[in-house]
Parts: structure tokens; sequence; C-alpha cells
């Protein structure tokens, strides 16, 4: 008889405004390298380093990541951060999903550029406990993780899509389009709702 093993969740967390095809690929490529069983994607409520930028309601940063995930049977989305009043934090989020989902073990999933940062966010020291960290590498970054504990980050390359959400809302404000950018029920939900209409970043 073989031991069963814990199950390996992936917790992708982004501000997704809007989610991109980068996003997309960057959660499955890190779910066949981990071999995750799932990967919750987690808009941030209020993100604690973009207070200075105008950043775009959770409830539509929500529903586009729902819409963006939902043809994939091991993609989930969670409210977690959404629902948590005050500055997102992730070391909520990790509590919040540890409470959630006890049996698993968690891999948060973020790009090179946010891993990067980690000593600098909240709790920085309790983090490295609660989860293994995945540092996706977006086009021309290279990973910089001096002072980081060994062993705590892993890095993965993805195939290069140079696709970022800055872009997307600079294009949905200046009527280009951001087909094949976003999936195609995102440009549906951004022209719906008039998202990023005279206020590209
Ligand atoms: N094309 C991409 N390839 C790899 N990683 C990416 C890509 N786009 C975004 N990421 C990573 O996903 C994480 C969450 O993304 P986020 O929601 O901040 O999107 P973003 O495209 O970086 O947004 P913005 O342009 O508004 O800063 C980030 O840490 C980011 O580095
Ligand atoms: O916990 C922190 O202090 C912290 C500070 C900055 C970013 N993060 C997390 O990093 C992830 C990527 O953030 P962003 O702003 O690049 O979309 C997202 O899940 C954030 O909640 C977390």
């Amino acid at each position: 008889m073989t031991a069963s093993r814990r199950p390996r969740l992936g917790v992708m967390g982004g501000t997704f405004d809007p989610i991109h095809h980068g996003h997309l690929v960057a959660a499955s490529e890190a779910a066949a390298r981990f071999g995750l069983d799932e990967v919750i994607f987690v808009p941030t409520g209020k993100p604690s380093f973009k207070q200075h930028q105008k950043v775009t309601a959770p409830e539509h940063r929500y529903l586009m990541t729902v819409i963006a995930t939902a043809s994939n049977p091991r993609f989930t989305v969670s409210r977690v951060d959404v629902d948590r009043p005050g500055l997102t934090y992730t070391v909520d989020t990790l509590r919040d999903l540890r409470e959630q989902r006890p049996e698993a073990d968690l891999y948060f999933i973020s790009g090179a550029d946010a891993i990067e940062q980690m000593l600098t966010w909240k709790d920085a020291d309790d983090l490295w406990k609660m989860a293994h960290f995945v540092a996706v590498s977006r086009p021309g970054h290279r990973l910089n993780v001096d002072g980081l504990p060994p062993g705590v980050v892993s890095t993965l390359e993805i195939p290069a899509l140079a696709i970022s959400s800055t872009d997307c809302r600079q294009r949905a404000e200046t009527g280009q389009p951001v087909w094949y950018l976003v999936p195609d029920g995102v440009v549906q939900y951004i022209a719906k709702h008039g998202l990023y209409r005279g206020s590209a970043s």
C-alpha cells in the first residue's frame, strides 16, 4: 500500500487589474513543475504597495479572475483578500488559506519582481514557515534573492509572454485591442463595464 501525499496547493497572488495570459501561463507552468493539485488565484483587496496608484474596484478584478480561470478544472479563485478589510498582506492570505485547507502544503506563486521585495513584506520572518515560494520570471527579468533564507524560494522561468496589466489598461484606454492578451470573456467584461476608460496608469 502506498502512503498518500499531502495535497499541494498553489496560491497565485496578484492585483490582476486585469488578469492576462501571462498570469495564466505562469500558474499553469508552476502547477506542472511542482505537481500542484490546484491553483487558487487570490486577487488582492487593497494592495499595500499600490496605495498611490489607482486600482480598479476589487469586485471587478475578482470577477475577471473568475471568468479567466473558469475553463480550467484545477484553477479556483478565493475571496479571502477581497473580503478582508484593510490593506492586503500575504501573511494574512496564507493564514486564512491554511485555516481553510489545513491538510495541504501551500506554494505561493508570484512574479520575481514581487518576490524579490519579500524581505520588506509584513511579518516577512513568518512567511517562510507558511509556504514554499515560487518566483516566476517575466521576460527579461533576472531574479535577485540576496538576503532571502536559502531554499525558501524556487525560481521558474516561464515562456516569454511580454504582457503586463499596465499595457492592457493603456490599450483599453486608447481603444487598442486587448484580444488574445487577456481571455475572451475578460475582453468582453472590460468593454461591458467600460473599465480603464480615461484612467490608464
Ligand atoms: N507576463 C508575465 N510573465 C510572468 N509573470 C508575470 C507576467 N505578468 C505579471 N506577472 C507576475 O504576476 C504577479 C502578479 O501580477 P500583477 O497583477 O501585479 O500583474 P502585472 O502585469 O505585473 O501588473 P502591473 O502592470 O499593473 O504592475 C506579479 O508579481 C508579476 O510579476
Ligand atoms: O505582504 C506584503 O507586505 C506584500 C507586499 C506587496 C505585495 N504582496 C503580494 O505580492 C503579490 C503581487 O502583488 P502585486 O502588487 O505585484 O500584484 C500579491 O499577492 C500581494 O498581496 C504582499
